[in-house]
């Protein structure tokens, strides 16, 4: 098939390879200086949509938020009724939803794509979970067979339902970094001295917590054995955030992932004004000792 690529960063350049790969002709475009003879690139997205033969399918993967709103917006401006447009990207599920209803006031399809497996994925064999319009979905199933690893990818339902399900997939991975990463602090903090990357690998042959987050612990302490060449900063962008504001639209009880989240906030503070509350009553009450600047 023919398919438009917007974004050429980490995932879309590798989804770019991987479609070419396998047989699709992609003809991509990027804001950035992007160059490839696997696949054709053009300077704008005016472009892609005028080299695309019709019906069109294009494929956004940008920045969540405002950049894929952008985006999108144009997509909706140059489209014709019967193209399809798939978002790829990490966006919010609500924002999806409004979207599928938008473009189709134009009869053009959207789809919301969750993309997972890292750029690895991307590249080698994802995993896709995708929600939208049930008539339109044969028509790009096969894009999804080709570049998921085998049974890597699942039509979700209504637009919405994959970038939900992304959200929900995210959370989850949240919550089990989170805690791989509290039982390596327990470890460091015992008075054993482990070798990392080896307890890693162990856990990876045969014990019930071995996984592909646990290959990537090994590989990480395999690079730096005690992590001394990184601080302990956690960003995130969003999905977690929704995942528990979702958690506490139902009434769903999610401490885990909360927690979670709360950790990475906690750890972009050098100290915390809660901290400093604390021990401020403690001093107070008891007479506890502080530590003063
Ligand atoms: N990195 C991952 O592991 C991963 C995995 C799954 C999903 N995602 C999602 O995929 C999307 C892309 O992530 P990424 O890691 O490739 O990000 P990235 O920053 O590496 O790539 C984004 C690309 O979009 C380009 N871009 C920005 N504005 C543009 C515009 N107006 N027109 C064309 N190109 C534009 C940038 O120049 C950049 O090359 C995000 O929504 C992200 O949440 C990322
Ligand atoms: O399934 C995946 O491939 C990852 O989850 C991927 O989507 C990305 O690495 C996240 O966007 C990171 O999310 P945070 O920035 O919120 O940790």
């Amino acid at each position: 098939m023919e398919i438009g690529l917007i974004g050429l960063g980490k995932m879309g350049y590798n989804l770019a390879l991987n479609l070419s790969d396998h047989g699709h002709t992609v003809v991509g475009t990027d804001v950035g200086d992007v160059t490839s003879d696997a696949f054709t690139i053009v300077p704008t997205l005016e472009d892609v949509v005028n080299k695309l033969s019709t019906p069109r399918v294009i494929w956004a993967m940008v920045p969540a938020g405002d950049v894929t709103e952008e985006v999108l917006a144009e997509l909706y401006e140059r489209l014709e009724p019967g193209d399809i447009v798939i978002d790829g990207g990490n966006s919010n599920y609500k924002l999806s939803v409004a979207r599928a209803e938008q473009f189709a006031e134009k009869d053009i399809k959207f789809f919301d794509c969750g993309t997972s497996g890292g750029t690895d994925g991307a590249r080698n064999g994802a995993c896709t979970m995708v929600g939208g319009d049930a008539d339109a979905w044969p028509t790009i199933e096969p894009i999804f067979k080709d570049l998921s690893v085998e049974n890597g990818y699942l039509y979700t339902g209504p637009a919405g339902s994959g970038h939900f399900l992304k959200m929900i997939h995210n959370g989850i991975e949240y919550g089990m970094m989170q805690a791989i990463a509290e039982g390596f602090d327990i470890l460091e903090k015992s008075p054993f001295d482990y070798d990392y990357e080896q307890v890693a690998r162990v856990w990876n042959h045969g014990s019930v917590v071995r996984s592909w987050l646990m290959e990537l612990t090994e590989n990480a302490f395999k690079k730096d054995a005690k992590l001394d060449e990184i601080r302990g900063v956690m960003h995130s962008s969003g999905e977690g955030k929704w995942t528990i504001e979702t958690a506490l639209d139902l009434q769903a009880a999610a401490p885990v992932i909360a927690l979670s989240l709360m950790m990475r906030y906690r750890s972009l503070e050098d100290d915390t004004f809660s901290g400093k509350v604390v021990a401020a009553l403690r001093n107070e009450f008891g007479g506890h000792a502080v530590v003063k600047k």
